[in-house]
């Protein structure tokens, strides 16, 4: 497979990430029996409800954020990055070849054509033979199906019998792989080891796609989810952990379906030179995928593009931050699949972008996340997108009768797709669907998952498929928390990264004015992080998390942005500065780790404050314990050293850039109405601000220098004697070093993809978070009562020391006030 490799293409290097598990994979030796993913959780038995999550879901800045007074100062947004343009078709915005109307004459079979399609005759069999059966059910096509009764019976005896077909012959599969310049290259996969696949009866060239993939058993949801949507046609509600393979679950069965009918379509040609107008679809919107942010449409759309490698079938991305004609040109190649966020999908449909507003011609509606979808109203675009989507209502024909932008076929299956990992399914929820009982609500707001669910068409046959455990976490998380004063969070998270700072971590903020804060401080202590937040350039998101991605132990400082759906591979670790507002969030945050069967560890800083929330939380999630993250107090004295120069640098930083902020503001605004200002300081008031100005920056300079002597040395406990270096450890910066020889050494680029030999240097400052947790955390009982006591006690204390205060500060008063007095 030949990868092109441009650093700044997430796109790319997803690719380049898939490359190297391909690579690994392929380098394990192959396994006889399948190793159970997830094995602390079964495929059935397991539809239990999850209870509505008690707190409010929503992310605004509180007033009792203490950092909101900090708001907007921070020169480095996004990480240190120069913010060039950013072509769109690096983020897989190409745009795709327009398909002609009818679909394409077939070209005669080349060699390697003819091998593919020898093998779509293989595997593709069982599915021709359930679409015609299918078909039949619904009593469509007799003639096709009588006509290819005799064949049906072949296939029928094949399908039931995936182990003959392993054994014969035909045993490896060819797999066709695209670098995405339409260069096709072959590869040998043991087909016996996709075994599990077998029972969805996928597309031949879907379980191509898998077996490139390299994704050797479909993950639960998928396996109850394919069944439903892809053979039975149903809508489906769909829950399961974080990083549990949801994309996949909606993704497959509307790539199964589409490549369905494309046979169908080819095999009405081939036979009568023409085809039915039911199986007429190209060029036609068929798939609207809506996701709550633009970082999730790219990847849900990236991974929808691996699937569909070596299919003609179009995925393309319609969000905000990027050029508006452009997506508009994208559009125009009629893509048969549209990912995108409610904003600019509804920008562009209320333009009356052409293929966005056939609407009559979808067959799969998609919410993923979707219970952030009705977050405090703020998808007022998606209730108007909704809107827009035919009703369809079982056994009410005439709602599309009037109809002609889509045929019969298409109108009458559109299927919903409902997903998330947190759906907070209320207890009647299935009950009202059944009943149907939820109409009264069409005209009302989308603010329950019911209302968002039958606005959009959900019909009451519908598949609800929740596979969350009780505790909803992700399985393989091990879940942590530091109790410590809000003043004393940045040492916690500064030893944090610097003492377990290997592998990648994520720094989950509630407001960008606390994220401001810490990434500045981290920085001025040459911790590099990058942020990601809401109010960022699009390009400068991307950016961020592709630098993240490209860092083995990259640091992101983010807001509940990038707390959704985000799948970024090896982050190892999720702290939670502050606590989210909803449960939901948390478990979104903290499922940013321990994604597909790999493990992880999340640490929630608790300051006294958030000590009532936080037991809420754990009994949100049924848990009554939590591990307490294990902090060695010999290092804090070194950390607050430098975190106090570090704050104290900060702060002339913020003034500098605030007074820089405020005089060009003002030197701006007397422009644009032609006032000229005049220099009215004195020569005094002019000197005496270059000194100020100088004496300032001298300080800053002995603060820096101060501060660089510290961060010379490497971060070690009271105890350690640096005279003895083998025994203790090492620095960071002969960490840094060690590796760079052995970059240099090992001819180790550093590259995602690249899988040579690599030297791991392991020195006392790089034990992982989750294995300092595993070795020496403790299991704490959550008591919320007594959490509620202690912070009621807390409360009182500072009131009475408070009062206090001010009785002395009066009586002192009182005091020179007479002796004052008396003296006259
Ligand atoms: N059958 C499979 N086997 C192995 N890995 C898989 C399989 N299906 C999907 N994956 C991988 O698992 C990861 C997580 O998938 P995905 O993003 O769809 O999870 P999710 O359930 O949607 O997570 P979230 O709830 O956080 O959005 C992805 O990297 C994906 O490529």
């Amino acid at each position: 497979m030949s990868i092109n490799r441009r650093p700044c293409s997430p796109q790319l290097t997803i690719t380049a990430v898939y490359a190297k598990t391909l690579r690994e994979m392929a380098s394990q030796p192959p396994k006889k029996k399948q190793r159970k993913r997830n094995s602390g959780r079964g495929d059935t038995g397991q539809l239990e409800r999850f209870d509505s999550l008690p707190w409010t879901s929503s992310l605004p800045e509180t007033d009792d954020d203490p950092f909101s007074a900090l708001a907007g100062l921070n020169d480095f947004e996004g990480g240190v990055l120069s913010l060039e343009e950013i072509d769109e078709s690096e983020y897989g915005l190409e745009l795709p070849k327009a398909i002609q109307k009818g679909g394409k004459k077939q070209e005669k079979p080349t060699k390697r054509k003819r091998k593919e399609s020898d093998v779509d005759e293989v595997i593709g069999k069982e599915d021709k033979a359930d679409e015609a059966g299918k078909e039949d059910k619904d009593g469509e096509n007799g003639k096709e199906v009588k006509k290819n009764k005799k064949k049906k019976k072949k296939k029928k005896k094949k399908a039931k019998k995936p182990k003959e077909y392993m054994d014969n012959e035909e045993e490896t599969v060819t797999v066709v792989e695209t670098n995405g310049n339409n260069d096709v290259e072959e590869d040998q996969v043991d087909d016996s080891e996709y075994h599990a696949w077998y029972e969805l009866r996928l597309h031949a060239l879907l379980m191509k796609s898998i077996s490139r993939l390299k994704f050797k058993e479909p993950t639960p949801i998928q396996k109850a989810c394919i069944p439903a949507a892809a053979h039975q046609g149903k809508d489906v509600i769909g829950a399961a952990e974080t990083g549990s393979g949801k994309t996949l679950a909606f993704g497959l069965p509307i790539l199964q379906r589409l490549l369905e009918e494309r046979d169908k379509f080819e095999r009405q040609v081939e036979e009568k030179g023409e085809a039915d107008e039911q199986v007429v679809s190209r060029g036609l919107l068929r798939a609207l995928v809506i996701t709550p942010t633009r970082e999730l449409a790219l990847q849900v759309t990236d991974h929808l593009k691996q699937v569909a490698i070596g299919t003609d079938i179009k995925v393309v991305p319609i969000v905000g931050g990027m050029s508006t004609e452009k997506q508009e040109r994208l559009l125009k190649a009629r893509p048969e699949i549209v990912v995108g966020t409610p904003g600019r999908l509804w920008e562009l449909m209320s333009g009356g972008e052409i293929h966005l507003v056939e609407l009559h011609s979808l067959s799969f509606f998609v919410l993923d996340e979707a219970d952030r979808m009705i977050d405090n109203g703020h998808f007022h675009e998606l209730q108007s997108i909704i809107d827009m989507l035919p009703m369809i209502r079982e056994g009410h024909p005439e709602d599309t009768q009037n109809c002609v932008t889509s045929s019969s076929f298409q109108r009458k299956k559109r299927q919903t797709f409902v997903f998330s990992a947190t759906i907070a399914l209320s207890s009647d929820f299935r009950k009202k669907l059944k009943r149907g009982s939820m109409k009264t609500k069409i005209d009302g707001e989308l603010n329950s998952m019911e209302a968002l669910s039958e606005r959009a068409g959900m019909r009451p046959n519908a598949a609800i498929i929740d596979l969350t455990n009780a505790s909803i976490m992700a399985n393989n998380l091990e879940e942590s928390f530091i109790e410590c004063q809000e003043e004393d969070k940045d040492a916690c998270l500064y030893y944090i990264l610097s003492v377990h700072g290997q592998g990648r971590t994520i720094v989950f903020c509630t407001s960008i004015a606390a994220l401001r804060h810490i990434s500045s401080l981290m920085r001025i202590l040459n911790v590099n992080v990058w942020t990601l937040h809401a109010q960022m350039q699009q390009r400068a998101r991307l950016k961020a998390i592709d630098r993240f991605r490209g860092n083995d132990n990259g640091i992101l400082v983010a807001t509940d942005v990038a707390a959704r759906g985000l799948d970024i591979p090896g982050v190892r670790t999720v702290v939670h500065y502050q606590l989210p507002h909803s449960a939901e969030v948390y478990v979104h945050r903290s499922g940013r780790t321990a994604r597909a069967s790999a493990d992880g560890c999340s640490i929630a800083l608790i300051s006294p404050k958030e000590a009532s929330k936080f037991s809420s939380l754990c009994k949100s999630f049924s848990k009554e314990s939590f591990r307490q993250f294990p902090i060695e107090a010999s290092y804090m004295p070194e950390v607050s050293k430098r975190l106090s120069l570090a704050r104290q640098i900060d702060r002339v930083l913020r003034k500098e850039s605030q007074d820089k902020a405020d005089k060009s503001w003002f030197q701006r605004n007397a422009e644009s109405i032609e006032l000229i200002v005049d220099e009215n300081d004195s020569e005094e008031e002019r000197v005496n601000s270059i000194r100020k100005k100088k004496a300032s920056s001298a300080n800053l300079k002995k603060l820096q220098q101060e501060l660089n002597s510290l961060l010379s040395r490497p971060l070690q406990p009271k105890t350690f004697s640096s005279r003895y270096l083998a025994g203790a450890g090492i620095s960071p910066l002969l960490q840094q070093q060690f590796e760079e020889l052995a970059r240099q050494k090992l001819g180790d680029t550093g590259n995602p993809g690249d899988n040579k030999k690599k030297m791991v240097v392991i020195g006392q400052d790089c034990v992982e978070p989750l294995q300092a947790l595993r070795s020496s955390g403790q299991e704490v009982t959550m008591d919320p009562k007594g959490a509620a006591e202690k912070r009621r006690n807390l409360d009182t204390l500072r009131r009475k020391r408070k009062e206090e205060k001010r009785r002395l500060h009066d009586q002192k008063r009182k005091q020179r006030k007479k002796l004052k007095a008396g003296g006259d």
